[in-house]
């Protein structure tokens, strides 16, 4: 059984601050967005967990094995040096969409992300003890995209084939199995995942072909950490390209479920 620790990360009634007294310049809004994902995924990628920029004013973050000392510091370390302020709700359940949709309800039930008194709440569960069997991680690749994309087409025709992969996935894996998956960059999308067999990641890269016509190829690794989970799936994916395969599960037999 899978237990994954969310942390939902929201700034502070950023929409207004966006537009006062005047709308900001856009790249510095840009500027300011990616500089605090950086720096969170520094601070808790030291702690072995994964974050990730979905829309930027949210951010959802896979942090097994961190404690809530640690999540103040994050937020008390924010607040000191950005002009904007974020509030941390986190929740553990064996399902990853669980236990972000309990993270971003202690969150929506103290105020509106829009609410100007409802400012650095810090408000989860954490979890006391950590399994290697806690977290499993799925690392999905375009197969080949350099070949059949980056190389051939202009890059914002590549970016659509690699935009309708994720959208494609992403649904399917939410609506299936309630894993949660995040583009990354590249031609990479990496999935946190509850318990799933060899079968369904196999199910869900026939889905997106099916779909979109484009190739994926998955490795999917577990771990006590996203940092463990994850690098186990990235050494997978290895397996996958060195063998030709579409799925590998790390450590496992080369049999399916
Ligand atoms: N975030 C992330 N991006 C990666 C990683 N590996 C590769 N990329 C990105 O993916 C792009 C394509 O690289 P590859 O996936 O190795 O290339 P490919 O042509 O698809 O080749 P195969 O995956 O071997 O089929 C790179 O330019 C990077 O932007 C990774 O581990 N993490």
């Amino acid at each position: 059984m899978t237990t994954t620790q969310v942390t939902l990360v929201q700034i502070d009634n950023y929409g207004p601050w966006t537009v006062t007294p005047e709308p900001r310049r856009e790249m510095d809004l840009q500027t300011l967005q990616s500089r605090l994902f950086a720096d969170i995924a520094q601070f808790l990628g030291h702690r072995d967990a994964y974050v990730f920029f979905t829309r930027f004013d949210n951010m959802i973050a896979v942090t097994n094995g961190v404690d809530g000392a640690a999540h103040a510091t994050l937020q008390e370390s924010i607040g000191n040096r950005y002009p904007v302020t974020v509030s941390l709700g986190t929740a553990v359940a064996e399902r990853p969409v669980d236990a972000l949709e309990a993270a971003n309800h202690r969150l929506q039930t103290v105020g509106s992300a829009q609410d100007e008194a409802r400012v650095e709440v810090l408000d989860g569960e954490y979890l006391t003890e950590t399994t290697g069997s806690d977290l499993q991680i799925a690392h999905f690749d375009v197969v080949n995209a350099t070949g059949k994309y980056t190389d051939r087409l202009n890059e914002f025709d590549t970016f659509i084939n690699i935009e309708q992969a994720y959208a494609s996935l992403m649904r399917y894996l939410r609506e299936t199995h309630g894993a949660l998956s995040f583009f990354v960059g590249g031609d990479n999308i990496i999935a946190v995942c509850p318990d799933l067999p060899e079968s369904a990641f196999a199910d869900a890269v026939a889905h997106v072909e099916r779909d979109v016509d484009v190739e994926l190829q998955v490795g999917v690794g577990r771990g006590a950490s996203a940092h463990e989970a994850g690098f186990a799936a990235k050494h997978a994916l290895e397996d996958c390209r060195l063998d030709g395969t579409s799925v590998e599960l790390f450590g496992a037999p080369a049999v399916s479920d």
